[in-house]
Parts: structure tokens; C-alpha cells; sequence
């Protein structure tokens, strides 16, 4: 599959995160394309709006802003994928970090916003702060492999609707 990994991190948390989400991927065999969207634009990654919205899967991580916010950067690469007619893809999973001592109702807010924002069907994945080895490696690990299988599964359901 192509994948677009896209992700905000302003001190590092989520980019470990996605960093570590990538290598399984690819380790499954499949093509990363990632974007740092704290320091890039969409289309310093991908050539056009054809090719931004050609992924069989969207992957993206945030930290959560103040109140459980989607920061700023995160928002405006959303924007960015939606262009002028409001592209949606179908196939978006949702990862993040946070802290519980901003309070448990706004922990990793902008995990849940996104995942809602984008009716994703896939579970999301909430990590505090940095990740730590090796136990929310393999929870990182497990949650990628998960993601890869529903995809699959939903690709394998279409299809068979298509020829019905
Ligand atoms: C101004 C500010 C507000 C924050 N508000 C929240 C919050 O509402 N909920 C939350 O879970 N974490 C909150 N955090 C914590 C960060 O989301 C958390 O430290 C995250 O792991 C940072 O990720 P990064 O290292 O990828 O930037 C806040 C952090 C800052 C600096």
C-alpha cells in the first residue's frame, strides 16, 4: 500500500511516535511517504493534488495544543489535503501524544477531534508524552499492524461489493 504519514510535533514526542509507526510499515512492506508538517507543506512531499490524494491510507499524528486543541500547523496541512473542493479520504487513522496532567478531558484532544473530523472507522492510538521503550514500542508496533489489517479488510469488503 501508499502511505501518507503526516505529523506535528514540537518537541519530539509524536515524531518518535511517528517514526517508529513508519519503520513498521515499511517493515510490513509498504511505501512511507512522511511529512514533518511542523516544517513542511504537503506538497513538498507529493508533486500535486492528484498525487496527495491517490494514498490508500492517511496516517496522522499530532501533540494535542491547549483544552485538547488541534495545533495550528496540523490544522493548516488538513486544509492543505482538502483543496478547494474539500477532499475528505476515506481511510484515516489518528495517533498522538499528550499529557493527562492537562486534564483527563482534554487528554490527547486532538486525537479525538481529527479521528471525528474524518469519520475514522480505525481505533487511534494515544501515547503520554514520550514514548517509552519497549513497552509502548510494542504497543506502537501492534497498533500499526492493526491499522494495516483493517485496511485490507475494508479494500477485500469493497471489492466484493464491486463484483456482487
Ligand atoms: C501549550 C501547551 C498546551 C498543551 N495542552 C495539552 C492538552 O490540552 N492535552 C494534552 O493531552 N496535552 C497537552 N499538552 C502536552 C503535549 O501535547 C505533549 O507534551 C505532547 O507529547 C507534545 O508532543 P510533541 O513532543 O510531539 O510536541 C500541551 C502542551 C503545551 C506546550
Amino acid at each position: 500500500m501508499d502511505i501518507l504519514l503526516a505529523y506535528d510535533s514540537l518537541s519530539g514526542n509524536t515524531r518518535e511516535v511517528a517514526e517508529l509507526i513508519g519503520a513498521e510499515c515499511e517493515r510490513l512492506g509498504h511505501r512511507v511517504v512522511s511529512v514533518f508538517v511542523t516544517v513542511e507543506s504537503l506538497f513538498d512531499v507529493v508533486a500535486d493534488e492528484r498525487a496527495a490524494r491517490a494514498f490508500d491510507l492517511y496516517l496522522l499524528g499530532s501533540w494535542s495544543d491547549n483544552g485538547g486543541r488541534t495545533p495550528p500547523e496540523m490544522k493548516e496541512f488538513i486544509a492543505e489535503l482538502f483543496g478547494d473542493d474539500g477532499f475528505r479520504p476515506e481511510h484515516v487513522a489518528v495517533f498522538g501524544t499528550g499529557e493527562t496532567q492537562w486534564g483527563e478531558e482534554y487528554y490527547c484532544g486532538a486525537v479525538h477531534r481529527m479521528a471525528r473530523f474524518f469519520n475514522s472507522r480505525y481505533p487511534k492510538l494515544t501515547i503520554e508524552q514520550m514514548p517509552a521503550a519497549p513497552r509502548d514500542a510494542a504497543a506502537i508496533a501492534d497498533w500499526t499492524r492493526r491499522i494495516m489489517t483493517q485496511r485490507e479488510a475494508f479494500a477485500h469488503a469493497d471489492a466484493h461489493t464491486h463484483h456482487a
